[in-house]
């Protein structure tokens, strides 16, 4: 009789970093994120946090240890970081390399429908961070990073965006890593909580207080790379 066991996933990310960041502000940190999961990160500020992100995204490559992530990463930081000279479909189509029905089809889910030819700065803080979650599914990520997406907002608008992100996970699942200083935010999105703390940064797995294995999986095409410290 055959098995009905179906093989678990490949992780999306593997990540055993022995040192990084500037000022190698990071430590040890061994990490797995499997397809569909939603981790939060906390810490204190100035911990590393963002640091962590960029090694894993792939942005920083200053490191010590071991990196296997998907290749289809997206990032969605504090800033917008929108293109100011492009209009909000361009940012859409020049970025994600899909056509303006798409990207007019992208504005619609986000709740920016009809301001596709505002440029960035037409549009408020609450209406960039949309648009940058836009432009960021629109990429259809196997792994989406995401460093405070609702910091500044309002509470209530803030809730609106999280109820937005967790449509758009809905529609198109993808691996989330969340930043996040906000208890509330991440008990909302979030699967599994972690903590960074000390100097150099570890992982503390909350509520159990064990120290996290940090992991990254790839479920088709990945990048991987062993790294001896380069960089101060
Ligand atoms: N480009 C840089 N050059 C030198 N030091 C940096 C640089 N970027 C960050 N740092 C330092 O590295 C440490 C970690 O910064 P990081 O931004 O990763 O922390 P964080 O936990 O994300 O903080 P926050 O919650 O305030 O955003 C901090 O002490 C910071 O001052």
């Amino acid at each position: 009789m055959a098995s009905s066991t179906t093989p678990a996933a490949e992780p999306v990310l593997k990540l055993d970093l022995h040192a990084g960041g500037p000022g190698r502000v990071l430590g040890p940190i061994a990490l797995t994120l499997s397809p569909g999961e939603t981790l939060a990160l906390t810490g204190p500020s100035g911990v590393g946090k963002t640091s962590l992100l960029r090694i894993i995204g792939g942005l920083d490559h200053c490191f010590s240890g071991h990196r296997e992530a998907t290749a289809h990463i997206a990032m969605v930081f504090q800033e917008p970081l929108l293109l100011p000279w492009r209009t909000a479909v361009e940012n859409l189509t020049v970025i994600a390399r899909i056509s303006r029905e798409e990207a007019e089809l992208w504005l619609e889910k986000v709740g920016l429908a009809g301001l596709g030819d505002r440029f960035p700065h037409m549009l408020s803080l609450g209406q960039q961070r949309r648009l940058s979650l836009a432009r960021a599914f629109a990429c259809a990520p196997e792994l989406l990073l995401l460093d405070e997406p609702f910091v500044s907002l309002d509470p209530s608008l803030a809730s609106d965006m999280m109820t937005l992100l967790e449509r758009l996970i809905a529609d198109r699942p993808c691996a989330t890593l969340l930043v996040t200083h906000v208890r509330g935010e991440a008990d909302r999105l979030a699967g599994r909580i972690l903590r960074m703390e000390g100097r150099p940064a570890r992982i503390l797995e909350e509520d159990q207080n064990t120290q996290a294995r940090f992991q990254i999986a790839v479920t088709s095409e990945t990048t991987s790379g062993s790294q001896q410290p380069t960089c101060r």
